[in-house]
């Protein structure tokens, strides 16, 4: 029984999970639920407010392929149709209420959800850091404002000085004194709540900031092109963590310190109003303080680079070491990886050792300069005194307020430098990051027709692996709806690389490859995963529970549909045979089950998806033979006579369950035909011919 309707806010946020679409954190700011229209328009209201393509509403029955939908329903409200459940009725999901039974009258609505990622021109990581920075302008606004407080304070505290020395020791005159003293304090503890509250402010702003920028570098990193994909997963994870450098700096109090450096400037001249000369001292020191920290980030910015560098691939060593434990142990590689490992600590401390001497020698001559400076005001201020251009307590002034210009910000300087040339190789490799293709998603760009049903054409289709000579040329390939074709040929011929180039994983390099006359390339990443479900030859599982294993990606199935598909492939031998069944834990890396049982999951929750295009790569290689026959009667049975088998298979026995059979070598399809007559080609017999049981080594020798 519904107890609530759901909002069209909450329906849209559920209808962009169910398609795997991340919404920014505050997508609906600024719309109120209340003021919005009942009914339909409420949508198309909300998008044209966010600015988002008009929804595209169908009046008609929906096909199963283009679900998922929006829906309302008046005593309903909102709600994701998923799928049908059966000819009348349609399974709901985010409402207490899972079934809807299907009228005429119903509306059913598509949304262009707008990505964040599309439609960017390759965005700088610094704009992104900054872009994130600026959209809170309140801190800025406050970090100015305790800035410029803090330096009218040293300047009241620097003319304070200036009275007691001049007008209240001489006179005794204690009234004044209190008055200034009062008047001082105040500033103080203003001085004192801002820069609180400015510290309170960016901590928390940092959090934010920190939340909105790593959630776009990982979904980001996820949209990543597999095929443009830097081979070093560590190297890369590292580089991403380069973030955590960047954000370090940027929502540090230290770097406010530089909104001090044109009140440097300010000083200096307040200084040449009261001591005339003594200005002399500050104009000379800042200059050079300022070219010696130019000059220091220069020096250092090859180093922190290299360093930069050998870190992320020290990572990548840790690792590779740590995620293949088991064959680097059983192959008593140990040695090599530590070999690697010290050779990059070495590397690392060979650029780091020069801009740690450096810096520390910077943070020398800079104390010494402070000093010198103290000492030269004074000098050149008593002088002054002595010759009665300027009265002491201006010359204490002077030296308080010259403590300001060179003070905190010049201390600060060497450090903040090394830690922005870290931060500035960091940004350095993002920018590589972000300078990879991604996958096309959800965009305007991207097509999502409602309709794929067609053959799928490669045409000229090629892919060579970077520093490889190897991969695919396919001159033209076809696959019509409907069709089982397994695919055979030898280690390395080209059969996983054509299965990820039709499964839009790969873009082709040459030619193309469409489906349904619409190239892969241009299809939104949602609409092309509901089309074609791909099962790798080595099938991972992600930490989570089976469920969350299983149902990844797909709309919410009730457990029934699990269990029932678990039982068509013998996954719920496991299910059962586990106290915590569906809650089973899988393990980091998907450890925890067995290659055959991983099979078993990828199978099971095949058949849940069940898409109009089914890629499978060796799919039974690690079961043993009673349980492959159950998972490819179960699976034969479940494909519709217009779903399209392609089946990666070193197992001849499996190609008598297809009724077309491409053969594979040096990436090129060399044989194409009825499995049959394919057959009897490898034997060298005619067609006609009568086929021995075992045919395995002619086809292995024939796709070398
Ligand atoms: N990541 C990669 N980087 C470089 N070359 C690669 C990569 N993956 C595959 N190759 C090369 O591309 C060619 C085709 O590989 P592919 O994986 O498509 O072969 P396959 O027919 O599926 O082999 P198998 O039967 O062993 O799974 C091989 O020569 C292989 O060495």
């Amino acid at each position: 029984m519904m107890t609530q309707k759901l909002g069209i806010r909450s329906a849209l946020e559920h209808f962009a999970h169910v398609k795997s679409i991340g919404l920014p954190p505050n997508w609906d700011e600024g719309i109120e639920e209340g003021a919005l229209p009942e009914g339909p328009e409420s949508l198309a209201q909300i998008c044209a407010q966010l600015g988002w393509p008009l929804p595209q509403s169908l009046h008609s029955r929906p096909r199963a392929d283009q679900f998922p939908q929006l829906v309302y329903y008046p005593e309903v409200g909102w709600a994701v149709a998923e799928q049908w459940e059966n000819e009348d009725m349609i399974r709901l999901s985010g409402l207490h209420l899972p079934l809807l039974a299907y009228d005429d009258g119903l509306t059913f609505f598509d949304v262009s959800f707008p990505d964040p990622l599309v439609g960017e021109k390759t965005p700088r990581a610094v704009s992104i850091f900054w872009r994130a920075v600026i959209k809170r302008k309140h801190v800025l606004l406050m970090a100015t404002l305790a800035t410029v407080v803090a330096n009218l304070v040293t300047l009241g505290t620097s003319l304070y000085s200036m009275q007691l020395f001049d007008r209240v020791i001489p006179l005794n005159s204690y009234s004044t004194l209190w008055v200034l003293t009062v008047g001082v304090l105040a500033a103080l503890v203003i001085d004192f709540v801002l820069r609180t509250l400015r510290a309170n402010m960016i901590e928390r702003e940092a959090a934010d900031i920190d939340a909105e920028v790593s959630e776009y570098f990982f979904a980001r990193s996820q949209s990543i092109r597999l095929d443009a994909r830097p081979p070093g997963i560590g190297t890369m994870a590292s580089q991403l963590r380069g973030l955590e450098q960047v954000r370090a700096v940027m929502s540090s109090g230290s770097l406010f310190l530089l909104a001090d450096l044109p009140f440097a400037l300010f000083f200096i001249v307040v200084i040449a109003l009261m001591g005339g000369v003594v200005a002399i001292v500050p104009i000379i020191s800042l200059p050079i303080a300022i070219g010696m920290a130019i000059g220091l980030a220069r020096l250092i910015r090859d180093g922190t680079d290299r360093a930069q560098v050998s870190g992320n691939r020290k990572n990548g060593v840790l690792v590779e070491s740590l995620d293949a434990a088991e064959t680097i142990k059983a192959g008593r590689g140990g040695w090599l990886m530590l070999a690697r490992w010290n050779r990059l600590i070495r590397e690392i401390h060979h650029y780091e050792d020069p801009i740690k001497q450096n810096s520390a020698l910077a943070g020398s001559i800079f104390s010494t300069m402070q000093q010198v400076s103290y000492v030269a005001i004074m000098a050149v201020g008593a002088f002054q005194v002595g010759n009665g251009s300027m009265t002491t307590g201006a010359l204490l002034a002077c030296s308080i307020i010259a403590g300001r210009v060179n003070g905190p910000l010049i201390a600060m300087l060497p450090n903040l430098i090394v830690q922005w040339g870290y931060a500035r190789s960091s940004l350095k490799a993002l920018d590589g990051i972000l300078a990879l293709p991604l996958d096309r998603t959800s965009g305007d760009t991207a097509l999502r027709p409602g309709n794929l049903s067609g053959p799928i054409l490669l045409e000229g289709a090629a892919f060579t692996y970077p520093g490889a000579k190897d991969g695919l040329a396919v001159q033209r390939l076809e696959f019509k709806p409907g069709e089982r074709v397994g695919i055979i040929g030898g280690v390395g011929s080209g059969k996983t690389t054509l299965l990820r180039i039709v499964a839009g994983l790969f873009h082709s390099q040459a030619g193309s490859a469409k489906i349904a006359g619409i190239d892969v390339t241009q299809l939104a990443e949602d609409v092309l995963r509901h089309h074609i479900g791909y099962l790798p030859q080595d099938y991972r599982l992600i930490n989570g529970s089976l469920r969350e294993n299983l149902l990844m990606g797909l709309p919410s199935f009730g457990d029934d549909a699990v269990l029932e598909a678990a039982k068509k492939t013998g996954l719920i031998n496991l299910i059962a045979a586990h106290p915590q069944g569906l809650e089973l834990q899988i393990q980091e890396g998907g450890r925890g089950l067995s290659g055959g049982q991983r099979s078993l999951v990828g199978l099971t929750r095949m058949l849940l998806a069940s898409p109009k295009v089914w890629l499978l790569d060796e799919p039974t290689a690690n079961l043993d033979q009673t349980t492959e026959q159950v998972v490819l009667d179960a699976l034969f049975a479940s494909l519709q006579p217009d779903q399209t088998l392609i089946l990666v298979t070193h197992r001849l026995q499996l190609l008598t369950r297809v009724n077309r059979v491409l053969l594979m070598a040096n990436g090129r399809a060399i044989l194409d035909g009825p499995t049959m007559e394919v057959i009897k080609r490898l034997q060298g017999q005619p067609a006609n011919q009568p086929t021995p049981a075992n045919v395995s080594p002619i086809v292995t020798t024939a796709a070398r």
